[in-house]
């Protein structure tokens, strides 16, 4: 694992919470995409290092609806940046953690990811992330 590469933060009303953020950085998302798979809308903030993202569910099923519903507005994930996430992967399972995909998939911001179960995890859901090349 190289670095944190997002934090997740699942909000309810995404043109608010861009303003907040934006008041609260100081700076303006230098990207927001529509992620279907997710059922998402995200935002990218620059911070230091690393990346705040906004991120609003846009139906009943995306995680980002569930979560709000159950646990209010909030941190959802930390992602974390890997060289190569296929072997990272395969560590993760080797070691007893509980993936919440087989293979990769497309994530936003030009990434591939991969999720980790919160319940496997201490309570947080942990992203890997790795650039496509
Ligand atoms: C935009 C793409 C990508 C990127 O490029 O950055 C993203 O970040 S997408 C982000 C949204 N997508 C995901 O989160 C995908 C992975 N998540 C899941 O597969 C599910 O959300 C889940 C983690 C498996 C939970 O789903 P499910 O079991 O259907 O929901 P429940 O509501 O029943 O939750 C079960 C249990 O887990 C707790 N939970 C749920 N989400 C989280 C969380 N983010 N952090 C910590 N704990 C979480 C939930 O509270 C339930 O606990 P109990 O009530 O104690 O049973
Ligand atoms: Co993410």
């Amino acid at each position: 694992m190289k670095n944190v590469e997002h934090i997740g933060i699942a909000v309810k009303n995404f043109s608010e919470a861009n303003a907040l953020y934006h008041k609260l950085l100081g700076v303006e998302p230098y990207k927001t995409e529509h992620v279907a798979s997710e059922g998402v809308n995200t935002s990218f903030f620059k911070v230091g290092g690393t990346k705040i993202e906004l991120l609003e569910g846009v139906n009943p099923e995306s995680a980002i609806s569930k979560f709000i519903e159950k646990r209010g507005e909030g941190i959802h994930h930390i992602a974390f940046e890997v060289e190569d996430i296929l072997a990272e992967m395969e560590r993760l399972k080797g070691e007893g953690f509980t993936l919440l995909n087989e293979q990769p998939k497309k994530g936003a911001d030009n990434k591939l990811v991969c999720f980790v179960h919160p319940k496997s995890a201490n309570g947080v859901l942990i992203e890997l992330t790795q650039e496509i090349r």
